[in-house]
C-alpha cells in the first residue's frame, strides 16, 4: 500500500536549510494498522503530508497504492489524494457555518441522487452514534462528536487509506480511548489501510504496529543531537 524509498525533506529555517526526514527504506502493507509515535518536531506531521502529497519531497521515492506520487502534478496528485487518501488534520478541520452533516456531504466526491447520499451519510453517522446530530453545527458538538464528523469526512469515499494526525490529541482519556477503537473497528469493517501519528501512547498500543519514527527516520531532533555531541547551539543534524 506505502513505499518509501531514500525518502528526504528539509525545510528552510533561520536562512539554512534543516534536515527534517532522511528515510531511506519503509513499507506498509495493504490492510496494516500501524501508529507513528515520536518527539515533537520529529517530522511525524511532516510525513503524513508528504504521502498525501500535500507536499513534495526533496529527493526519493513515494508510492501509494501504487501510484508513484512524483510522476503526478499538483493537480494530479489533488485528484490522486480524493480518490485514495482519507486525511484527518488535527484539530477536525470542520467548516463551522456548515452542519454535520453538510460537513460530511462537501467530501463526496463522486455524483449520486440527493436520496442515495443521504441514505449514505445516515448509515455514516448511525455508524458512530451521531444518529440525532446531523443538523447540529460543530460549535454545538462535544470534540469526541466533532473527531467522529472528521473521521466520517475522511471516508465517506472508502478511500483505501487512511491517514490520520493527532487524532485523540485534545480529547479527555475516555473519549480518546473510543475514537481509538472506532479508527480500528472501521478499519477491519471497511478494510483500508491505517496510518495514525500520535503522542497517545495508550492509543499507539492498541494497534497492531507501532513503530517510533526514529526507527524510520535517520535525522535526529535538535535535543537528542545536544546530548549525544554537547552542542549547544539548537540546531537539527544527521546522524
Ligand atoms: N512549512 C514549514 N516550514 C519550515 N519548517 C517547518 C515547516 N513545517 C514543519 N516545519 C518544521 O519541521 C519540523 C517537523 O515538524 P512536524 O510538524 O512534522 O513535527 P511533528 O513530529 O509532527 O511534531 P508534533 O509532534 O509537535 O506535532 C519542525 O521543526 C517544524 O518547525
Amino acid at each position: 500500500m506505502l513505499q518509501v524509498q531514500a525518502l528526504k525533506k528539509q525545510f528552510r529555517m533561520d536562512g539554512r536549510e534543516v534536515p527534517i526526514l532522511d528515510i531511506p527504506e519503509w513499507r506498509i502493507e495493504k490492510g496494516e494498522n500501524v501508529a507513528i509515535t515520536g518527539p515533537s518536531g520529529s517530522g511525524k506531521s511532516t510525513l503524513l503530508h508528504l504521502i498525501s502529497g500535500i507536499l513534495r519531497a526533496d529527493s526519493g521515492r513515494i508510492s501509494v497504492n501504487g501510484q508513484p506520487l512524483h510522476e503526478l502534478s499538483e493537480a494530479g496528485r489533488d485528484a490522486f489524494r480524493a480518490a485514495t487518501i482519507g486525511y484527518v488534520l488535527q484539530d477536525f478541520h470542520l467548516i463551522p457555518s456548515l452542519t454535520a452533516r453538510q460537513n460530511v456531504e462537501m467530501a463526496m466526491t463522486f455524483r449520486k441522487p440527493p436520496k442515495e447520499k443521504k441514505a449514505l451519510i445516515d448509515s455514516w453517522l448511525e455508524r458512530v452514534g451521531l444518529q440525532d446530530r446531523g443538523q447540529f453545527l460543530p460549535s454545538q458538538l462535544s470534540r469526541g462528536q466533532q473527531q467522529r464528523v472528521a473521521i466520517i469526512r475522511a471516508l465517506v469515499n472508502e478511500p483505501p487509506l487512511l491517514l490520520a494526525d493527532e487524532p485523540t490529541g485534545s480529547l479527555d482519556w475516555e473519549t480518546a480511548d473510543g475514537i481509538a477503537e472506532l479508527l480500528l473497528e472501521l478499519s477491519v469493517s471497511q478494510g483500508h489501510t491505517l496510518l495514525v501519528v500520535t503522542h497517545d501512547l495508550n492509543m499507539a498500543s492498541r494497534f497492531p504496529k507501532c513503530l517510533n519514527i526514529q526507527d524510520v527516520n535517520r535525522v535526529r531532533r535538535a535535543s537528542a543531537a545536544m546530548q549525544t555531541t554537547g552542542r549547544t547551539t539548537r540546531e537539527e543534524v544527521l546522524l
